[in-house]
């Protein structure tokens, strides 16, 4: 099983010409203005385009964010998918589903089992469920604080479920991580970075390589 990779939080050509050598699927660009990932309107247009050409789908991170700044980033940056990263409400996620005609990805954070049952009234609307750590007390982030948690919590969803690992992940703990969860996919932002923000391309390298053992281990243990 291959497991499907979205690199978040890209900022400049340099990155998304690496994710797309990378083989990587998804390319995440955040609207989000206390974030040290945050990109301008015309940046992600640009950055957009150029990860379009190289293959990679590509997302627009959003918390929250009112008719008006959602209508600017669909026209100009012309998304794949538009990630909710906020507290959205089902009906909310529906509306921007229909208003865009574009699939939607609904971020939940995540701490104990309580917290998937949060997904259920979403099932029929979000294309996608991301499930992220809950962040740490103080942090301005709802996203991109390098925190984990219990993988072993999504052990238990169908299988059929489609959604993202994201959370603190990083080369060195994403085989365990997918080991454990059986993730269909996962998504990385600051395990990637050298600093806040920066990405770091040998670090994407050891990330999705990484990713690529762990795929041959998984498929290994299917044949068994
Ligand atoms: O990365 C951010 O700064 C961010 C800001 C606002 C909403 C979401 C954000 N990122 C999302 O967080 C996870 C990755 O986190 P991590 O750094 O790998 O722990 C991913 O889903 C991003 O889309």
């Amino acid at each position: 099983m291959k497991a499907m990779i979205k690199i978040c939080g890209l900022s400049t050509p340099e990155a998304v010409d690496r994710a797309a050598e990378l083989g990587a699927d998804m390319a995440g660009f955040i609207f989000f203005e206390k974030s040290p990932r945050h990109v301008t309107v015309s940046t992600a247009a640009g950055l957009a385009q150029q990860a379009r050409r190289r293959g990679l789908k590509t997302v627009a991170v959003t918390v929250d964010m009112d008719d008006s700044g959602l209508d600017e980033i669909v026209a100009q940056m012309k998304p794949d998918w538009l990630q909710l990263h906020g507290g959205e409400s089902p009906e909310r996620a529906a509306e921007l589903k229909a208003r865009f005609g574009l699939p939607v990805m609904k971020a939940f954070a995540i701490r104990e089992a309580a917290d998937l049952a949060r997904i259920a009234p979403y099932q029929g609307i979000a294309d996608r469920f991301l499930f992220d750590a809950k962040p740490p007390k103080g942090s301005d982030l709802p996203g991109g604080n390098g925190v984990s948690f219990d993988w072993r919590l999504l052990a238990k969803l169908d299988e059929a479920a489609s959604y993202m690992l994201s959370g603190g992940l990083t080369k060195d703990n994403i085989g365990e991580a997918l080991a454990i969860s059986g993730a269909p996919g996962v998504d990385v932002s600051s395990g990637v970075e050298s600093a806040p923000g920066i990405k770091d391309l040998s670090m994407m390298d050891g990330f999705v390589q990484a990713v690529r053992d762990a795929d041959k281990i998984r498929s290994q243990e299917y044949v068994k």
